[in-house]
């Protein structure tokens, strides 16, 4: 059975860790959107703020009175300076306890326009398919993001403990739509 705070049919497909789920918080709304293109992927390097030094799509909080498409769209532009249609491919809950949960919505495409730039924020960096550097993004996305790569509609839940500079993942579980 999916986790507190999953609703609707999902297949499991990965699970783990021992501790308890966390309780439930307020929910604060958040994007994270990646390219694809020829076999590659575009991921940011983080240089500021939550995830610092992990590679990971881009993205940010949901402003109030803004779609969650909208600010995909929005954070793409600022962070490395393109827009793209965006397609919904999953739903990550992040928790860490004593934080509000963050639902990110997660999007792809496969075309953009403009010109990639780095920002203060991220520095963009193609990679292969075959060679996303999961040792270097969030724990849980090696199991998510080939679903995504797949477009298999998925949602999951990471639950982490911040041990000082460091996000430990707690337990987890990711499943596809069935
Ligand atoms: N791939 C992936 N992305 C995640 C995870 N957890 C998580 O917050 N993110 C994303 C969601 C957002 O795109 C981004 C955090 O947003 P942000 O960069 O605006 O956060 P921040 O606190 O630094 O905000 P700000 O100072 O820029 O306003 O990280 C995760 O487990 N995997």
């Amino acid at each position: 059975m999916p986790p507190p705070g999953i609703f609707g049919d999902w297949e499991l497909t990965h699970t783990g860790g021992t501790s308890d789920w966390f309780p439930v918080e307020e929910t604060r709304y958040y994007t994270n959107a990646f390219l694809i293109q020829n076999a590659k992927i575009l991921l940011g390097y983080k240089k500021r703020g939550l995830g610092i030094h992990k590679y990971n799509g881009f993205g940010g909080k949901v402003e109030p009175d803004e779609s969650t498409v909208a600010a995909a769209a929005r954070e793409l532009l600022e962070e490395a300076g393109i827009s793209a249609p965006l397609e919904h491919a999953g739903t990550l809950l992040f928790v860490v306890p004593g934080n509000k949960w963050a639902h990110i919505d997660i999007f792809r495409a496969e075309e953009y326009s403009g010109t990639i730039i780095e920002s203060d924020e991220m520095r963009p960096e193609w990679f292969d398919a075959s060679q996303i550097p999961f040792d270097n993004m969030w724990d849980t996305d090696r199991y998510w993001l080939p679903l995504l790569l797949a477009k298999h509609p998925f949602a999951g839940r990471a639950d982490f403990e911040k041990e000082g500079d460091s996000y430990i993942l707690k337990r987890w579980w990711i499943g596809k739509k069935t």
